[in-house]
C-alpha cells in the first residue's frame, strides 16, 4: 500500500521536475523576455492552456519550478488557474501526509507516547499538592519532541539492519520513502526543540536529563546491540529516566521517593523485552542483533532473568507507601499485579513454549498501564505535611530575604523553583529540622 503511494507521489515529483509547468515556473534564461501572456501570442508558441507544449517550444527559455514566483509572473484565465491550483493543492496535501507518516513512524509514535505517559505520571507524582498544568504540558510536549529525535536517530543507525528484518523492514528508512539527512535534520530539529523547552518552561536538571536520554539511547544503547546482550540491560535504564524526568520537572530535584516509577519501569523492562526477544528470535539473528535469548536456545536463562525481574517488582507497592506516595490500597494493588506477572513468568521458566512467552508478553503490556493508574488514583498527599512544608518555606525565603542586601530580594525566583517540595517520608523532615540553612518544619522568629 505504502509502495503503491510512495511510487504515485514519486512519479507525480518526477513529472513535477521533467514537465514543469510553466503556472508554477520563474524564467532563468539569459533572454530576458517578460513572461506573461502576451508571450503566448507569438508564432509558434501554443496557448498557456496547453503549458507543456508551450515550454517546451520555447528552447531559448530555461525554468526551474517556484511555487510563488508563478502567480507573479503568469496572468492565467481564471477556470485553468482554478484547475491548477486544485491539482497543486492535491499534491502539497499528498506530499504533506507522506512526511507525517515518515516523521511519525521515524518517531515510532506509540512508543514516545507511552515515554510521555510515564514522564506525565512522574511528573503529577512529583507535583505534590498542586499540579501546574502547564508545566505538566511543556514536560510533555518536550519528552515527546526528545524521546522522537532519539527514536529516529536510532533509525538512522540501523537502516541495514532494519532492512533486514520482517518487523522493520517497512519503516521509513530501509524502504526509501525519506533519505537519511532528511531524517538527521528532524531528529537534530526535534532534539534540540524538546531540550530547549524542558530547559526555558520546567528546569536544567530535567533538560539535562532528557539530552542524556537521548545520548544513551542513540548512540550507547543502539550499537550496543550489535556488540553485546547487555544491550537490554541498557535500554532498561533508557526507558526508566522519563519518569524520573518527569519528577525532576515537576520538584526540581531527585529524591528517594522518586526513585519508585523508574525502578519499576527498570524491572518491568526486563520480562518485556525478554519475551519480545525469545519470541523475535529468527528476526533479531536475521538483523544481526546480538540478544540475550540468541545466546540461550533453550530459553532457560531468558525466562530466569524475566521471572526475577518480575519479582524485583513485588516490594515497590509497599515502597510507594511507605515513602507516603500512594496509600496502602496501591500497596496491596501492586503486589497482586506482580504476583500476576511473575506467574506468567514461571509459567514460562517451567514450561518454555512460544504460547508462554506470548503470555508474559501480554501480561507486561498490562502491567504497566495498571501499575502507573494505579498509582495516579491512589496517589497519596499528606496535606499538613505539605502545608508545613510550604510555611517553612515561605518563612524561609521571608528570613533569607529580610537578612540580605536588595540584590538577592528584588530579583524573585523563577516560577519553577517556587513549586512546593514534594511529599516525603516524615523522616526526611526530622532530619533536616536542625540545620537551619534547610527549609524546616518550624522557624522560629
Ligand atoms: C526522553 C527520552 C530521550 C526518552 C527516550 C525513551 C526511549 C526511546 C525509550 C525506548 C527504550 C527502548 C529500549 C526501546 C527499544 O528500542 P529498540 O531499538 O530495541 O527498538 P526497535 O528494535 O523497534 O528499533
Amino acid at each position: 500500500m505504502w509502495r503503491r503511494n510512495s511510487l504515485s507521489l514519486a512519479s507525480k515529483l518526477a513529472r513535477l521536475s521533467s514537465n514543469p509547468s510553466p503556472f508554477i515556473l520563474l524564467r532563468t534564461s539569459h533572454h530576458h523576455a517578460p513572461l506573461s501572456r502576451s508571450n503566448s501570442t507569438n508564432p509558434g508558441s501554443t496557448s498557456p492552456a496547453d503549458p507543456v507544449t508551450w515550454s517546451q517550444s520555447r528552447p531559448d527559455v530555461r525554468f526551474i519550478a517556484t511555487r510563488a514566483a508563478c502567480d507573479a509572473a503568469v496572468d492565467l484565465p481564471p477556470a485553468a488557474a482554478a484547475s491548477t491550483s486544485v491539482g497543486k493543492g492535491k499534491e502539497v496535501a499528498e506530499l504533506v501526509k507522506h512526511y507525517s507518516r515518515c516523521y511519525w513512524e521515524l518517531s515510532k509514535a506509540r512508543l514516545s507516547m507511552l515515554v510521555v505517559a510515564t514522564s506525565g505520571t512522574g511528573y503529577i507524582l512529583g507535583s505534590g499538592s498542586s499540579i501546574d498544568y502547564l508545566g505538566l504540558c511543556c514536560t510533555c510536549a518536550g519528552t515527546m519532541m526528545v524521546a522522537a529525535a532519539a527514536n529516529s536517530l536510532n533509525q538512522v543507525f540501523e537502516v541495514k539492519n532494519d532492512a533486514m528484518m520482517n518487523r522493520t523492514r517497512l519503516r521509513p528508512l530501509p524502504s526509501g520513502r525519506i533519505t537519511r539527512p532528511h531524517a538527521v535534520m528532524w531528529a537534530s530539529s526535534m532534539g534540540l526543540a524538546g531540550t530547549a523547552l524542558l530547559a526555558c518552561e520546567t528546569n536544567m536538571l530535567a533538560a539535562g536529563l532528557a539530552a542524556s536520554n537521548l545520548v544513551l539511547y542513540a548512540f550507547v544503547y543502539t550499537p550496543l546491540k550489535q556488540i553485546h546482550p547487555v544491550n537490554t540491560w541498557v535500554g532498561a535504564i533508557v526507558g526508566a529516566i522519563p519518569p524520573l524526568l518527569g519528577w525532576v520537572a515537576a520538584s526540581g530535584q531527585i529524591s528517594l521517593n522518586s526513585m519508585v516509577l523508574p525502578a519499576a519501569l527498570y524491572f518491568w523492562q526486563l520480562p518485556h523485552f525478554m519475551a519480545l526477544a525469545y519470541l523475535c528470535r529468527k528476526d533479531y539473528a536475521d538483523g544481526g542483533f546480538k540478544m540475550f535469548s540468541l545466546a540461550d536456545p533453550s530459553g532457560y536463562r531468558t525466562a530466569w532473568v524475566a521471572l526475577r525481574n518480575c519479582l524485583y517488582l513485588l516490594p515497590l507497592g509497599y515502597l510507594a507507601y511507605d515513602w507516603g506516595i500512594a496509600s496502602g490500597w496501591f500497596c496491596m494493588e501492586s503486589t497482586l499485579l506482580a504476583l500476576a506477572i511473575s506467574s506468567t513468568a514461571g509459567l514460562f521458566l517451567v514450561n518454555r513454549t512460544t504460547k508462554n512467552a506470548r503470555r508474559m508478553f501480554h501480561a507486561s503490556l498490562l502491567y504497566l498501564p495498571v501499575f502507573m493508574s494505579g498509582l495516579l488514583v491512589h496517589r497519596h498527599y499528606d496535606s499538613e505535611l505539605s502545608l508545613a512544608v510550604e510555611n517553612s518555606n515561605q518563612l524561609a525565603e521571608s528570613t533569607l530575604s529580610s537578612s540580605l542586601d536588595g540584590e538577592l530580594t528584588e530579583s524573585s525566583p523563577p516560577r519553577k523553583n517556587r513549586r512546593p517540595a514534594p511529599s516525603r517520608a516524615p523522616v526526611a523532615y526530622a532530619s533536616v529540622a536542625p540545620f537551619p540553612f534547610l527549609p524546616a518544619p518550624y522557624v522560629s522568629n
